[in-house]
This record gives structure tokens, C-alpha cells and sequence, in this order.
């Protein structure tokens, strides 16, 4: 539903270059729930502002639903963004018509977009924010809300002409931990209840607790993936850089994690290389059969 292939966004000012996407690519099946988690300036609004079709690449491609978005027109973009696709913004003010009520508020994409009765579009209205459990607040203005109650009616708006897609920047930004759970539980709920394809894109690493896939970027690329099954989370992946002589750098939180410090072992397998704790136990210790060119014991010595 979502593919992006080498995606590269160069920003130019002042003489001055930014590389804010390096070469990122992404694939969101149909139907999938996936965070991206970037630290502040790794990307994430960019690819947001690309996928939503604010903004074009300067190199890559990107397709979303089908469509091939660097080929669409004006008119194109517009039914894309109307149609397409559904946004939900950080700021909870952004996403709702203060002077409208949350009914209304709902109703005005559809209004907008055309093609359905004045009835349909209240029922539809009321159908969706029962879904995400603020129909008892239909009548209010967003100002009579919570910030997590706001963001319910934002996901209630981004959905109203049933976007097959529906991109999420930084949706609890400005909410506390709790309200922030409730609210991307609630982006879970309109996952499996309409099959929206959805993509959250936030720097709160407690995202993976909530969604399937969790694809981690780091300037402008992806650097690694975490994927959920049921509680457990497996680190699937993770990518480094091997310079010209052969040093990686490997990411810091592996390092926290195994404890790994000053002297690592490393061990050649016939496709990859394992790098252990320089005083961890060789699981080979007592098997292996001692060929040429023993290797150092973890202790430092020689065995033979
Ligand atoms: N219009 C622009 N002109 C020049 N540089 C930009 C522009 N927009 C973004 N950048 C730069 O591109 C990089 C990526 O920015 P981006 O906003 O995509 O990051 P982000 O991960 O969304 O950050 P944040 O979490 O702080 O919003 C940053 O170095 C940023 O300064």
C-alpha cells in the first residue's frame, strides 16, 4: 500500500544543503499498522510531507494506494489528498474547525468531497465517532474537549471519505503517557475495524507496544526494524556502515544492551559475523576441535 524506493529530499537555502532523506526505502502491506521512529531531524516530516503529496522527492519513488505520486497534477494531488488518503497532525488544534461541532467537524470532508446527502454524512458522522468512542460529544466544539478527545475527533475526520491510507505526525505529541496509549489503541481499533493501512510517524519509542512494525530512521534512512509478536518484541534488523578499512560502528543501545566494552570477540561464520563479549564464555570452547591457527581463548591466552 505504501512503497518507497531510495527516497532522497535535498534541501537547498542560503548555500547551504540538507540532506534530510538519504536514500529511505519503505514498504507498508495493506492493512498493516506502522510506527516510524526518528530522533528530531532524522526525516520523519519530510517522508510525512511526501507520502501526503505536500512535496515531492528529489530522487526515489513513492507510491501510495497505487498511485505513483510524483505523477500526479494539481487536481491529482487534490483528489489524492481528499480521497486517498487521511491525516492526522501533532497539533490537536490543527486537525478540527474550532466553531464546529465534532459532528460537523466530521461532516466537512465529506461535504467537501461530494456525493452524499446531508443524512448520510450526520449518520456516517455519528457511526465513526461512536467507532472511536466520543459519540456522547458529538454536539461539543473542540474546545470543550481533551486533547485526547480532540485527537479521536481528528482520526473521526481523517477517516470520513474512507481513506484506504491514513499518515499520522507525532499524533500524541502533545499529550501525557496515558491519554497518548488510549490514543494510538484508537488508531489500532480503526486498523482492524476498517482495514485502514496506517503510518504513525512519532519520536516516542513506546509506539512499538501499540503497532505490529516498528521501522526505526536515522538520517534520512532506515536503520532497523522491530517487529511485535503479541507482548514480545524481536529486533529484526538493524543497519550500520562498514567503512573503506573495515570499522562499524555498532548502534548504542546493542552496546547497552550486551554490555559490550573495550575488547569484543568476533567469530567468522560461513554468511555472517557474530560479535560476542570479549569475556563471554566460546560456546565452542569445550567442542571445538582445535585446527590450525587456534584462536585466543576469551581469557586472552593462547590454548595451545
Ligand atoms: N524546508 C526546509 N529547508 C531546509 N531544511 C529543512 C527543511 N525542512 C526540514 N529540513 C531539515 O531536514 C532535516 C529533516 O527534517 P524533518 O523535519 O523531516 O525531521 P523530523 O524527523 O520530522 O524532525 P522533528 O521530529 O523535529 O519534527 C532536518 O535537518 C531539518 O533541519
Amino acid at each position: 500500500m505504501i512503497v518507497c524506493e531510495d527516497l532522497v529530499r535535498i534541501y537547498r537555502g542560503d548555500g547551504v544543503e540538507v540532506q534530510a532523506l538519504q536514500g529511505l526505502t519503505l514498504r507498508v502491506d495493506e492493512g498493516e499498522l506502522v510506527a516510524v521512529v526518528g530522533a528530531s531531524g532524522s526525516g520523519k516530516s519530510t517522508l510525512l510531507a511526501i507520502l501526503g503529496a505536500q512535496d515531492l522527492p528529489s530522487a526515489g519513488h513513492a507510491r501510495v494506494a497505487g498511485r505513483d505520486l510524483a505523477a500526479l497534477d494539481r487536481r491529482g494531488r487534490q483528489a489524492y489528498r481528499r480521497n486517498d488518503v487521511g491525516f492526522v497532525w501533532q497539533q490537536t488544534g490543527e486537525n478540527l474547525v474550532d466553531y464546529l461541532s465534532a459532528a460537523a467537524n466530521v461532516e466537512l470532508p465529506m461535504l467537501l468531497a461530494g456525493g452524499r446527502g446531508r443524512r448520510e454524512r450526520r449518520r456516517r458522522a455519528l457511526e465513526l465517532l461512536d467507532l472511536l468512542e466520543v459519540a456522547d460529544l458529538a454536539d461539543r466544539r473542540p474546545q470543550e474537549m481533551s486533547g485526547g478527545q480532540q485527537q479521536r475527533v481528528a482520526l473521526a475526520i481523517a477517516l470520513a471519505n474512507a481513506p484506504r491510507v491514513l499518515l499520522a505526525d507525532e499524533p500524541t505529541g502533545q499529550l501525557d503517557e496515558g491519554t497518548s496509549a488510549e490514543v494510538l489503541e484508537a488508531i489500532r481499533t480503526v486498523n482492524t475495524e476498517l482495514g485502514v493501512t496506517a503510518l504513525v510517524v512519532t519520536h516516542d519509542r513506546a509506539v512499538s507496544d501499540h503497532v505490529s512494525r516498528t521501522v526505526q530512521i536515522r538520517d534520512g534512512r532506515v536503520s532497523g526494524e522491530v517487529v511485535r509478536h503479541g507482548t514480545e518484541h524481536h529486533l529484526a534488523e538493524e543497519f550500520t556502515v562498514l567503512d573503506k578499512v573495515g570499522r562499524l560502528q555498532l548502534p548504542q543501545d546493542y552496546v547497552e544492551r550486551l554490555g559490550l566494552a573495550d575488547r569484543v570477540r568476533l567469530t567468522l561464520e560461513p554468511d555472517h559475523v557474530q560479535v560476542h563479549r570479549g569475556d563471554s564464555d566460546r560456546a565452542d570452547d569445550d567442542t571445538a576441535d582445535d585446527g590450525p591457527g587456534s584462536r585466543p581463548r576469551s581469557d586472552g591466552r593462547h590454548r595451545r
